[in-house]
């Protein structure tokens, strides 16, 4: 029978079925950041546990970590609880724990990949709803909830009720300062944040093939954002590329074999999925959030929808959206002002987003309005930067970079954006304060986080390319 990618290592993975029940699914790897693993670190004493298979357990704290000072003692003293309770459960659990400062910290969705704990055919899962971004690696890798952390935590298998699946297929090349960052908002434009519930989404195509790792992994991280249980891409020379050599990559004759099973991972060509979905690369264009979903997005130089056509449900609560955000139906958003840029996040805090970030500012400066907050995803991604000499290029700029973690994205740190402020963020979320009470989120690419740091207003980033 042919079978999809997921079909092929989800069912390599089951152990039991349970007859109109859920599956009993072997997990390969659980990730564990400080916010949703003290209850199950708390289960597990309380019943007396162990943890059944320690060394497929990697902890690492990036929710609560500041990005400024990460060799002194946490000021915030919910922050420093959170974060020094992971670093005592890993050590009582015989758990792998990368702490602040250890090199190998940063946020848990860019470590696992660039340490090459992530790998094609795995099952991957953490108390935490971007992990399909590790999808990316062509592996079936899901956000749990704190009880099932503590499931996989006892027993390395967790029940889950088989997700549908579906295809994202986008032909064709992407345009010029269009990257995987406006793919994701542009189908969730098309789509809205709910339209992938139930599924498990793979995507394909020219358009998605020719994408860079780190553009994979920014296009599956979002998954989740349209309601996905998890997204993927069938791994290929551009994945094999990325992993070998990483640090927990397979290594010698091992390697060999593993890229000789990895090769067998791609859908089969008659494959049936639940659902196929089709666009043109040709119509995307850079995209920006206007709203407080990351559905209500738009090409850049287009006009915020009028409700004309809308019903009263929607109507409602897409003014009440836009009276958040300031913003009036029909409006343009270019030459809007800004008040802050953040680059960084789990989904484009690589060393990529870094590039392309610096590849607009260099040679311009800061906006003097602008508040900068460049916050790589982790020290391998501050390594790189200094490496390739991007720090230079970014202070020349005007521009400071920060230390690894969540940061701005979801400000449970001091970066908050402040109340009725503007932030061109190029994290994921542009929820109701999300970023700091009362804060406004304007999604975009590092491209256009870019463009606005060096204008001070909402900038097509094509125009400075
Ligand atoms: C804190 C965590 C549970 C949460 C998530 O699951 O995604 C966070 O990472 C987020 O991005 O909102
Ligand atoms: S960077 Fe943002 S989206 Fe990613 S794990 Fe941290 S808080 Fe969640």
């Amino acid at each position: 029978m042919a079978n999809t990618l997921f079909d092929k290592i989800w069912d390599a993975h089951v152990v039991q079925k349970v007859e109109d029940g859920p599956t009993q699914l072997y997990i390969d790897r659980l990730y564990c950041h400080e916010v949703t693993s003290p209850q199950a670190f708390a289960g597990m004493r309380a019943r007396g546990l162990k943890c059944f298979r320690p060394e497929r357990i990697y902890c690492m704290p990036d929710h609560n970590t500041p990005t400024h000072d990460q060799d002194k003692p946490i000021e915030d003293p919910v922050s420093k609880a959170q974060v020094d309770a992971l670093a005592k459960n890993a050590a009582d659990f015989g758990l792998t724990h990368f702490g602040m400062m250890d090199k190998r910290n940063g946020i848990i969705h860019v470590v696992g990949p660039e340490r090459g704990l992530t790998l094609p055919g795995m099952t991957i899962v953490c108390g935490d709803s971007h992990t399909s971004t590790h999808g990316a690696m062509g592996a079936v890798a899901f956000g749990i909830g704190t009880s099932e952390v503590e499931m996989v935590m006892a027993s390395q298998c967790i029940l889950q009720a088989r997700p549908k699946t579906m295809r994202i297929t986008i032909d064709g090349k992407l345009g010029k300062g269009v990257t995987a960052k406006d793919v994701a908002l542009y189908m969730m434009s098309k789509m809205t944040t709910s339209g992938a519930t139930g599924y498990f989404v793979e995507y394909a195509g020219e358009a998605i093939r020719s994408l860079t790792m780190e553009g994979r992994l920014t296009l599956c991280n979002l998954s989740i954002e349209m309601g996905a249980r998890g997204g993927m891409i069938a791994p290929d020379e551009v994945t094999f590329e990325y992993i070998k050599g990483r640090e927990y990559a397979p290594k010698g004759a091992d390697w060999d074999k593993a890229v000789a099973y990895w090769k067998t991972l791609k859908s089969d060509e008659d494959a049936v999925f639940d659902k196929e979905v089709r666009y043109d690369a040709a119509d995307i264009q850079p995209m920006i959030t206007y709203g407080t979903n990351p559905g209500m997005g738009m090409a850049i130089t287009a006009h915020i929808p009028v409700t004309e056509g809308m019903s009263d449900v929607e109507k409602a609560s897409f003014e009440k959206s836009l009276h958040y955000m300031g913003f009036q139906p029909g409006e343009p958003l270019l030459g809007k002002k800004v008040d802050y840029v953040f680059l960084g996040a789990c989904t484009n805090g690589r060393i990529e987003d870094f590039r392309a970030f610096a590849s607009i500012v260099k040679g311009r400066k800061k906006a003097e309005n602008i508040t900068a907050w460049l916050v790589p995803g982790s020290w391998m991604v501050d390594a790189q930067i200094r490496e390739e000499g991007l720090d230079k290029v970014l202070e020349e700029a005007g521009f400071a970079i920060r230390q690894p973690g969540c940061s701005a994205c979801l400000a449970m740190n001091d970066d908050k954006i402040p109340a009725g402020k503007y932030a061109v963020s190029t994290s994921n979320r542009n929820f109701e304060g999300r970023q700091g009470p009362g804060s406004r989120t304007l999604l975009a690419s590092p491209l256009t986080a870019a463009a606005a740091a060096v204008t001070g207003v909402i900038t097509d980033p094509r125009t400075l390319m």
